[in-house]
C-alpha cells in the first residue's frame, strides 16, 4: 500500500480516526504518537538545516550536566515558539513543546484561548508544571527561530475573526520561519480556501493522509514545502471510508509508470504503437505545432503525423524529420481553413488538436469533434469549442475526449460552472467531467484530473461519480508560454498508444501529467526556475522518463 496515493477531507480524516478510536486506540495515545513524530522530525530538520539551535541545544544540555539544578533558560539561545490552538491541533503543539524542552530547546508558548479542549488543557497544564514559559503577546515571540503552528488543524470551519484573526496576522509579520502542524491555521482543509486569514508555512507536515487543500493551488503559498508524517494509519480503516479504489487520488510515481506503454512487445511495430494525428500550428504560431509534435514524439508513439497550414510544412519537417506532415488549406492569415478533403481520419488511433491554431480554424476543429476517433483538445481547439457550445457538442461525441484547459478557457468553456465552483479547483474539475463526458485535465500548479466513473466506485466526496487524480508535484518553471503545448502532444502520443495498445485511455492523462512536471523539475533542478522554456522541456522529458520509471 503506497500511504503517499490517498487524500481526504475533513470529514473522512474524522471518520477514519473515529473507526481507530472506537477500535480501542486511545486519543491521548494517538496523539502522542503523532506529537513525538512530529518533534522527532523537527529536530532532524533543524540538523539538515545545520542550525545554531542544535548546536545550542547541544552546549545546553553539556551546560545541564555540569550546572545541574541551575536554571538553564539562558535569553541568549535561540527559542522554539509554540503557538497553541483551542482543539486538538494545539494539544499536538503542547506534546511537541514538551518533547523539544525535554532535548534541551529553549521552549515559549503562545495560547491565546481561555477555554481548551480536555486533553488539550491537560497537556498545557502539564507544560506550566514543567516551567515553559507562556507568553501573552505576540512580540515576545519576536526574538524566535522558528513558530511551531498548533492553532487550528482539521477543526476548523469557520472563519477566523477579531483577536484570532489579528494575531495571525501579526505573527505573520514578524517574518520568522512557521513550520504548521498539519494544515496551515486558517487554511480550510478540503476546499483550500483562506478562512479569514492564515498562518504562512514555510513547512507543514501533513498528519496520517494528505489532505485535499494540498491539492488545491491557493492554499501552495501558505503550505510551504509539505510532507506526510505516516502514523500508521489501518489500511483497512482507510478502506473502509475511500473503499478499495478511491474515486480521488495523488497521482504517485508508481500510478504514472503503470499506464507507461512500457514495456513494449518484442514484436510490437509501428502501428501497435500507436498513431497519433496532431492538428495544430498557423503561421503565426508555429512553433506551438513544433512543441506538440516534440512532445509527441517523447512519448514514443509508433507513427506522428502533424497537419499544419501548407505554408509551415517545411518548417516542421526540417525539425521532425521522422514525422508525417501533411500539409492543409489555410486562410490568409495562415490558419488551417480545413482539413484536406482527402484526409482519412479513421487512419489515426487519436487525434490532438488546439494549439496555436488561432479562431480561424474552427471548421478543422469541427471535423475532428464529429470524428469517432478518440481526442485531446487544448488551447484555440477549446476556444472553438467553447464558441460552439461546450457540452452539447462533447455530449454527442462518440469517442473519448480529453479537455486540457487552463483556468481561463475552463471559464469559457463552463462558465456557470466557473462561478458555482469558484477556486475549489477539485470541485469544478469533477463538476465540469460530471456535465459534459469528456475527461477533464485542469491545468495549474497542481494539475486536477476527472472523469465519469462508469463503474461502480464509491460516490466521491463532492457526491459525484467521478474518478479523479490529482498531480502532487511541480514547479512554477513551468509556468510559461509554450508548455502546455508539450502536454498536448504528450499527451496526444500516449492516447494513440493506449488506444493501440487496448489499454485504459483516460488514465494516460495523469501519466502525462505527472512526466511533464517531472520533466520540469529536473529541468528546473539543471537549470534554475528560469531555464526551462517549452523547448528546453521538451529535451528533458527522455531524462525524467529514465529517472520515475527505472
Ligand atoms: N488525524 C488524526 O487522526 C489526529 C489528529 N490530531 C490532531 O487533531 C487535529 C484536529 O483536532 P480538532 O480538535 O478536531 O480540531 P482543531 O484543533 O483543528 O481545532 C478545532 C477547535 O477550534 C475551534 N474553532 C474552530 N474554528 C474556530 C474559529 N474560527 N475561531 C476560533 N475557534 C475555532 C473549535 O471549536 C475547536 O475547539 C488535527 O488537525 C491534528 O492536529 C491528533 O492529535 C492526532 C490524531
Ligand atoms: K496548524
Amino acid at each position: 500500500m503506497t500511504i503517499q496515493k490517498f487524500v481526504v477531507t475533513a470529514d473522512q480524516m474524522r471518520q477514519i480516526e473515529t473507526r481507530i478510536f472506537a477500535a480501542g486506540m486511545p486519543v491521548a495515545a494517538l496523539m502522542e504518537k503523532v506529537a513525538l513524530l512530529i518533534a522527532r522530525r523537527i529536530q532532524q530538520l533543524l540538523k539538515a538545516e545545520g542550525s545554531s539551535a542544535t548546536s545550542s541545544v547541544r552546549d545546553l544540555t553539556d551546560r545541564r550536566k555540569r550546572e545541574e539544578g541551575k536554571n538553564l533558560v539562558n535569553s541568549q539561545l535561540p527559542v522554539i515558539g509554540v503557538l497553541v490552538g483551542p482543539g486538538h491541533n494545539g494539544g499536538d503543539a503542547l506534546v511537541v513543546a514538551r518533547e523539544l524542552h525535554f532535548q534541551g530547546f529553549q521552549v515559549v508558548i503562545y495560547c491565546p484561548f481561555s477555554k481548551l479542549k480536555e486533553l488539550t488543557q491537560n497537556h498545557a497544564d502539564y507544560a506550566r508544571s514543567l516551567k515553559i514559559p507562556f507568553v501573552d503577546k505576540i512580540e515576545l515571540l519576536k526574538n524566535c527561530y522558528l513558530l511551531v503552528d498548533g492553532l487550528f488543524g482539521f477543526g476548523l470551519e469557520r472563519e477566523i475573526t477579531n483577536a484570532t484573526a489579528a494575531a495571525i496576522d501579526e505573527i505573520n509579520n514578524l517574518n520568522i520561519p512557521i513550520l504548521s502542524i498539519d494544515i496551515p491555521s486558517g487554511i480550510h482543509t478540503d476546499t483550500g480556501e483562506v478562512l479569514g486569514t492564515a498562518i504562512r508555512a514555510k513547512h507543514t507536515l501533513c498528519l496520517g493522509l494528505w489532505k485535499m487543500a494540498f491539492l488545491q493551488d491557493r492554499a501552495l503559498e501558505y503550505i510551504g514545502s509539505s510532507e506526510l508524517i505516516d502514523f500508521d494509519i489501518p489500511a483497512a480503516d482507510i478502506a473502509a471510508i475511500l473503499g478499495e479504489t478511491p474515486a480521488i487520488q495523488r497521482i504517485t510515481k508508481a500510478s504514472a509508470t503503470q499506464h507507461l506503454p512500457l514495456p513494449r512487445s518484442p514484436i510490437s511495430h509501428k502501428y501497435t504503437n500507436g498513431h497519433i494525428l496532431i492538428i495544430a500550428g498557423s503561421r503565426r504560431y508555429s512553433g506551438a505545432a513544433i512543441l506538440s509534435a516534440l512532445g509527441a514524439r517523447a512519448s514514443g508513439v509508433g507513427m506522428l503525423s502533424i497537419a499544419v497550414p501548407e505554408s509551415i510544412k517545411p518548417m516542421l519537417s526540417s525539425q521532425l524529420p521522422e514525422a508525417l506532415v501533411i500539409g492543409c488549406p489555410e486562410t490568409q492569415s495562415g490558419a488551417i481553413s480545413e482539413l484536406p478533403v482527402a484526409i482519412d481520419l479513421g487512419l489515426y488511433d487519436a487525434i490532438a488538436a488546439g494549439p496555436g491554431l488561432t479562431l480561424e480554424a474552427a471548421i478543422a476543429v469541427e471535423s475532428v469533434l464529429e470524428s469517432d476517433r478518440p481526442l485531446v483538445l487544448d488551447a484555440d481547439g477549446l476556444n472553438i469549442l467553447a464558441q460552439l457550445g461546450t457540452v452539447p457538442i462533447l455530449s454527442e461525441r462518440c469517442a473519448l475526449t480529453i479537455i486540457t484547459p487552463h483556468p481561463g478557457e475552463f471559464k469559457r468553456l463552463f462558465p456557470e460552472l466557473a462561478d458555482e465552483t469558484g477556486d475549489d479547483r477539485i470541485a469544478a474539475t469533477q463538476a465540469a467531467a460530471q456535465l459534459c463526458g469528456a475527461a477533464v485535465l485542469l491545468k495549474g500548479a497542481r494539475v486536477c484530473i476527472s472523469w465519469k466513473d462508469e463503474g461502480d466506485s464509491l460516490r466521491d466526496s463532492y457526491g459525484s461519480r467521478t474518478i479523479t487524480y490529482l498531480n502532487p508535484e511541480s514547479t512554477p518553471a513551468l509556468a510559461r508560454g509554450g508548455s502546455g503545448d508539450v502536454l498536448t502532444g504528450l499527451l496526444g502520443g500516449l492516447l494513440a498508444t493506449a488506444i493501440a495498445r487496448k489499454s485504459p485511455p483516460q488514465s494516460v492523462a495523469a501519466t502525462a501529467a505527472w512526466w511533464h512536471a517531472q520533466a520540469g523539475i529536473m529541468a528546473a533542478k539543471e537549470r534554475t526556475e528560469l531555464g526551462v522554456d517549452a523547448f528546453t522541456l521538451t529535451q528533458y522529458l527522455i531524462a525524467a522518463l529514465r529517472e520515475f520509471a527505472k
